[in-house]
């Protein structure tokens, strides 16, 4: 049996990790089998003897997992900024250092974010249906008008680095008046004139309203029915955070009710989402299959820097970014 430190990777490496890790033969890398789903049965049978794991945000971290890997694991890096699907408490109380990949994708999320926000408010996944179905320059078929930004009320519920970088893309397109909920002030807020605003505000505030928080189980369907009739009825909102946020049944029903005016989702719950959902079939609906962080040179790296912790964390070393 090989002596060597063994190293779980869960998830296909971006090409540059890929490449550091093939040239060091000091660890013993146990990928994840192609194509193997990721059951909790099949997380403890391939994490057994394993000193480091790296994963992301689809594997649940559990204390079965740290368990099941047993004495040897020093170290759990996440290829992610979500931290979520690991058990933090779990990892403390076992001596288990953890890692995670922050500022290195707020340029791409938000991008992709702001882009999100620019679609759902001029209509453009249906505009682009219309094309292809032959519903253009039919009268009876005449799309939705959309809404622009100057003079809108850009609302963020989480105004952190994320938030922030989309708010200053979107002043590109006229937004200038920004309100935020936090549990605390922003630190981002005094350079955008951004005020802070209790929730029921937010909802019934905002023209935009754009999640861009971490994910707890208080905040958990934040977004239902109750909440949802708070917003403006051409209110558009958009989620690039996570997709607990919002009950989904009930966003389509308030969707298609009118009570809210759009949506744009780059995250579900569960992801992806069932094809059949009545969301991915509704004109004032756009999804993305989360594609936040995914360019090549922000996932390149988001890898790194994962890599990184991993190794030095299987070193016994301190993380460049921990939890
Ligand atoms: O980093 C994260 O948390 C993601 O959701 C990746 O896009």
């Amino acid at each position: 049996m090989s002596q060597k430190p063994r190293l779980l990777v869960t998830i296909p490496l971006p090409p540059k990790p890929r490449k550091t890790l093939q040239n060091i033969d000091s660890i013993e890398v146990v990928h994840w089998p192609e194509g193997e789903v990721k059951t909790s049965e099949n997380m403890a049978k391939h994490v057994q003897g394993c000193s480091g794991i790296l994963c992301s945000v689809g594997d649940k971290i559990t204390s079965e997992v740290l368990d099941a890997a047993g004495e040897a694991l020093k170290v759990v890096s996440t290829v992610s900024v979500g931290y979520e699907h690991i058990d933090l408490t779990a990892c403390k109380n076992r001596g288990i250092q953890v890692g995670y990949t922050p500022d290195v994708l707020t340029d791409a999320t938000a991008d992709t974010t702001a882009t999100l926000t620019m679609m759902a408010t001029r209509g453009i996944s249906d505009a682009i249906a219309s094309v292809k179905d032959g519903r253009w320059g039919k009268p009876r078929a005449a799309l939705p008008l959309g809404m622009q930004l100057p003079g809108k009320i850009i609302g963020f519920l989480g105004l952190g680095r994320i938030g922030y970088a989309t708010a200053l893309r979107l002043r590109a397109f006229g937004a200038s008046q920004f309100i935020y909920h936090n549990r605390g002030t922003s630190r981002f807020a005094d350079d955008l004139g951004a005020r802070r605003v209790e929730f029921p505000q937010l909802l019934a505030q905002s023209d935009v309203l754009i999640i861009t928080a971490s994910l707890t189980s208080e905040s958990r369907h934040l977004f239902r029915k109750e909440t949802l009739a708070q917003m403006k009825s051409h209110a558009v909102l958009v989620n690039t955070a996570r997709g607990g946020f919002i009950h989904q049944e009930d966003l389509a029903e308030a969707l298609s009710q009118g009570i809210i005016g759009a949506a744009g989702l780059d995250v579900t719950d569960p992801e992806p989402i069932d094809p059949s959902h009545p969301l991915v079939h509704l004109p004032n609906c756009t999804i993305l299959p989360h594609i936040g962080s995914a360019t090549l040179e922000t996932r390149n790296a988001m890898g790194d820097l994962a890599l990184e912790n991993v190794l030095n964390g299987m070193d016994g070393k301190a993380l460049s970014t921990p939890l």
